[in-house]
């Protein structure tokens, strides 16, 4: 797929740009603070209706600003075009497709964009709601019906958690329907997860192959967030009391993780900070390369800042693959990066929020 218009307005530095995108790579050039991630930071909120950075969804919005609107034209690639909006003047995120008001979730599945930016190593060294958030787009994004199931856990531990919070404990009766739900959805979802993880496998092999030789085979290991031994509904009902005493539910699909160890870095700390780095490059890159056998087209790739996170023969790899691929990359440097000298590349300069195409 990809986006052949993107028109911003009100997003951070980004007060009304419009641009024409090539098909192939587009490089977004200019000093520090100029606006090139918040370029990429809108079309990566199209297919997530939230940012890769971290902070609150508050500071997308313009200081002054009383509406956030993204535009877009994407081309998949059978041909079809569809007309993408998102809007945010309140609280609430409002999405349009083709001019008719949809539910969110519509929205953010017709468009897929993977972005790799400079708190991606975040995916191997931060925290587990990260590798969780990775692993449930992921499978959202090839799988829809996912979305649902996931709402419904959602509620669910919602409700279990007011009532672990209740000022006194609540009858049995009141929580056992939502245990229930939630053992139900979280074996849904778990068995989703697995599944994801056993197509990706191949994919990071190959992709782990190319970029990191040195660091030898890998094992991804999933970690359910309950015991394997009993069910989760019952599980859930013998920890109530110690649940009650945290004020949370401390079993279940939102306490999930996984972890890629090496033959020749068992322990995270093993690795450095440029292989933390290129290992979740080669993560995204496998989820993209996934989302493409199944969805029969490549989600657009986002690289924010890609030369000083990679040297340039980790560069010059990634580039090759991506058009090897046929992709749309979006790529974000102070400027031109040396990879991309002698190929075909539509390039912009951004300063202060303003957009102006030089070749
Ligand atoms: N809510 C906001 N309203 C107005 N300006 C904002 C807001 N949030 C951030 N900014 C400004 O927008 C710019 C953000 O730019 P962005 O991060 O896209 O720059 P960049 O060109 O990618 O920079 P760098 O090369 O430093 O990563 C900064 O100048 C920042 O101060």
């Amino acid at each position: 797929m990809r986006l052949e218009q993107l028109r911003v307005r009100g997003l951070r530095c980004l007060t009304e740009v419009g641009v024409a995108l090539d098909p192939g790579v587009n490089v977004f050039v200019g000093a520090n603070g100029a606006g090139k991630t918040s370029v990429l930071e809108a079309a990566f909120l199209l297919s997530h209706a939230r940012s890769f950075r971290s902070g609150a969804k508050e500071a997308l919005l313009q200081r002054g600003a009383s509406q956030l609107s993204i535009f877009a034209e994407l081309r998949h690639a059978d041909e079809r075009v569809c007309r993408l909006g998102l809007g945010r003047g309140g609280v609430r995120w409002e999405a349009k497709l083709d001019g008719a008001s949809v539910a969110l979730g519509q929205l953010v599945g017709e468009c897929a964009v993977v972005c790799f930016e400079p708190g991606s190593h975040g995916l191997i060294a931060g925290a587990a709601e990260e590798r969780r958030r990775y692993l449930d787009w992921g499978v959202f994004h090839v799988e829809h019906g996912f979305l649902s199931t996931w709402r419904r856990y959602q509620r669910a531990l919602k409700q279990r958690n007011s009532l672990l919070r209740a000022p006194s404990p609540p009858a049995d009766e009141l929580f056992a329907p939502w245990e229930a739900e939630l053992a139900q959805a979280a074996e849904q979802i778990d068995r989703q997860r697995y599944s994801y993880l056993d197509r990706l496998r191949p994919k990071l092999r190959d992709g782990l192959a190319g970029l990191l030789p040195e660091l030898g085979t890998f094992e991804l290991r999933y970690r359910r967030g309950w015991s394997d031994e009993l069910d989760l509904a019952r599980q859930l009902r013998e920890q109530r009391g110690k649940d009650i005493a945290r004020g949370h539910t401390t079993l279940g699909a939102h306490r999930a993780d996984w972890a890629l160890t090496f033959e020749q870095a068992p322990l995270r700390e093993h690795l450095s900070r440029g292989q933390e780095k290129l290992t979740a490059l080669a993560c995204l890159l496998a989820q993209a390369k996934l989302y493409a056998e199944q969805r029969g087209e490549w989600p657009i790739v986002c690289l924010d800042d890609l030369a000083s996170e990679l040297d340039l023969a980790h560069q010059t790899a990634v580039v090759s693959l991506l058009l090897a691929a046929d992709a749309q990359v979006l790529l974000t440097g102070t400027e031109l990066p040396a990879a991309l000298q002698g190929l075909p590349a539509r390039v912009f300069h951004v300063e202060q929020g303003e957009l102006t195409r030089l070749l």
